[in-house]
């Protein structure tokens, strides 16, 4: 793990990743569920049982709506394999800080989860293995490199057991495209061989694990919208009222992370700008707390925009589109190269959906709704 950063001056407490109250632990000091605005009771409240489809709603293997989807109590029957579905998110706000000594950057992420998902399931096998299918499989390494197969071993080493496992993982996340495709997969191994092997990790044990692999796995585990501090692995949940619409612009190839900020280093450096620590957007957290779309989507920013244009400079052209064709608010989604549109409904989603579509200005389209639950086991 990199070393402690110094901390933006911000209202956030964040949750200390490896701490038990990890999970569905509430920001600014009152008990609030992290997918909608109540503040009453623990998640999943008597609200978000009405707005987030039941199959959305986290089950443990029993099925008991409620019970945690990341540990849970360390069952005594043996399971034989288990599959865990988790969601991509979309940076609302991405604020980068200057650079680090150990080469992150300091950020303020608005992470969003949104209704596009990985599947992995996990089952017995003599040794680690991996297969790949669905969309993009083929760019997706099927070996020990996996992010998915690295979540396996680290937990296996930790907890002292032979990471005899095959995770089969089916894509829909789009890969390298700035959605989190493989943090993603990495959060569903740590719950998936949580539970196979009986672990009974606390959420806050896994998400100090997942942070060890890539600085999204913390929140893939977590999900619903939640400000990361840090390089973006120490979380607090955020109060979203209700749903938003998105449709999201899917590219040919992607991006690499390192490489666009890098680019987005060259490009301050070249601009000779001064980087303060970044801070969150009290505009931006007001607008989810209101469920205010109209104001959301002109509060969206990314400071790695800039530089994911200039490494692909067609991303300008597909975010001028969707401005003209009556979204929201339009941005790169993290590193990209996806672009992520907001929309009014789910009506307003399906227009704009079409219309980008026949502008031709993406490989191809998805919708998806936010916020969803993190990794949650079927
Ligand atoms: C940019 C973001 C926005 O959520 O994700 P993507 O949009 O790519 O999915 C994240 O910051 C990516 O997180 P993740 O993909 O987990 O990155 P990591 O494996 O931790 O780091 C990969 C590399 O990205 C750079 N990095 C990452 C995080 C951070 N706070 N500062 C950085 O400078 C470093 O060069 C690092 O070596
Ligand atoms: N399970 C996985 N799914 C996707 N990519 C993976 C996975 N495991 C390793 N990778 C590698 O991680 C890189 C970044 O992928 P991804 O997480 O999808 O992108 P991003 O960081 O832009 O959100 C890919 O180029 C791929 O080589």
């Amino acid at each position: 793990m990199p070393p402690s950063p110094s901390l933006p001056t911000n209202s956030y407490a964040p949750i200390a990743v490896g701490s038990p109250g990890f999970s569905g632990s509430a920001p600014l000091g009152s008990l609030a569920c992290p997918f909608c605005s109540c503040t009453g009771q623990a998640p999943p409240c008597c609200q978000c049982r009405e707005t987030v489809p039941k199959s959305d709603v986290r089950s443990g293997a029993d099925g008991a709506p409620g019970s945690s989807p990341a540990g849970g109590p360390l069952r005594s029957r043996s399971v034989t394999a288990v599959s865990v579905r988790v969601p991509a998110k979309v940076n609302l706000q991405l604020s980068v800080g200057p650079l680090r000594d150990d080469g992150y950057h300091d950020l303020v992420s608005v992470f969003h989860a949104v209704s596009l998902f990985d599947e992995l399931s996990a089952e017995p096998n003599e040794e680690l293995a991996v297969r790949v299918e669905g969309a993009s499989a083929e760019e997706v390494p099927a070996d020990g490199d996996n992010l998915a197969a690295r979540a396996a071993r680290l937990l296996a080493e930790r907890i002292g057991v032979h990471p005899g496992v095959l995770l089969r993982i089916r894509k829909a996340i789009p890969v390298a495209g700035g959605m989190a495709g493989g943090s993603a997969d990495a959060a569903a191994a740590l719950v998936a061989c949580d539970r196979l092997w009986n672990a009974g990790l606390e959420p806050g044990e896994l998400a100090e694990l997942g942070a060890a692999i890539g600085s999204d796995v913390p929140f893939a585990l977590l999900g619903a919208t939640a400000v990361g501090l840090g390089r973006g692995e120490r979380l607090s949940p955020v109060p979203v009222k209700g749903r938003f619409h998105w449709v999201f612009a899917l590219a040919e190839g992607g991006l690499s992370t390192p490489a666009v900020y890098a680019e987005c280093d060259r490009l301050r450096a070249a601009h000779g700008e001064w980087i303060g620590a970044p801070q969150v957007s009290e505009r931006l957290t007001t607008a989810l707390a209101n469920g205010d779309a109209k104001e959301l989507g002109s509060a969206l920013a990314n400071d790695l925009q800039p530089a994911a244009i200039m490494l692909r400079p067609s991303l300008r052209r597909t975010l001028t589109a969707s401005r003209d064709l009556g979204a929201l608010g339009a941005l790169v989604s993290g590193s990209g190269p996806t672009c992520a549109f907001l929309a009014e409904s789910d009506a307003h989603a399906l227009d704009l959906a079409a219309a980008l579509s026949d502008a031709g200005v993406a490989r191809s389209i998805a919708r998806a709704y936010g916020p969803v639950p993190g990794a949650t086991v079927l």
